[in-house]
């Protein structure tokens, strides 16, 4: 599967989803790719503006690619693998609630608040670095959403086998 031939990888935020402050937006992001990078030698670096190698964004239904998004459910979020253009591009699915929280959270009394970007988003770094999904129940690449406490959350083995036989 094609990888980045290269360890210093770029990203930029192109918009933002209007269910999160744009500080935690941000966090999200970068907290999801510290996850890859503790385990690579990979190094992600924020960029403001022109090409970045992983551009994300917000969008729903047709959004300019051949995989327009679905509404609420279903889809949450596509990534392409690395490459040129659209490659390593992450597109999230604005017709979901975007949340920090997890159901574990604390704050979080009874209602289920929405999916948490900070989980979408890893998961769609590990497409967006050349991962594919995983069969192992549990791991970030598994091809299901769960739910999970994500205060100290920490890749699954098969994870990391599966980003290192990539970039070890
Ligand atoms: C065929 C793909 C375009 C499906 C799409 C996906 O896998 N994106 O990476 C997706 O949104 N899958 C949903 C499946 C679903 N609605 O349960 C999902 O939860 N993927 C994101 C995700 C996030 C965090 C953890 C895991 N394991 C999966
Ligand atoms: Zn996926």
């Amino acid at each position: 599967s094609p990888t980045w031939m290269k360890e210093d990888v770029t990203y930029r935020i192109l918009n933002y989803t209007p269910d999160m402050l744009q500080a935690d937006v941000e966090e999200a992001i970068a907290r999801a790719f510290q996850l890859w990078s503790s385990v690579t030698p990979l190094r992600f670096t924020r960029v403001y503006s022109g090409q970045a190698d992983i551009m994300i964004s917000f969008a729903a239904r047709f959004h300019g690619d051949f995989y327009s998004f679905d509404g609420p459910g279903g889809t949450l979020a596509h990534a392409y693998p690395p490459g040129s253009g659209i490659g390593g591009d992450a597109h999230f699915d604005e017709d979901e609630n975007w949340t920090k929280f997890t159901t574990y959270s604390v704050f979080v009394l009874c209602a289920f608040l929405g999916y948490n970007l900070f989980l979408v988003a890893a998961h769609e770094l590990g497409h967006s670095l050349g991962l594919s999904h995983s069969n192992v129940f549990g791991a970030l690449m598994y091809p299901i959403y769960m739910a999970v406490d994500t205060r100290n959350y920490q890749l699954h083995q098969d994870d990391i086998d599966g980003i290192q036989a990539l970039y070890g």
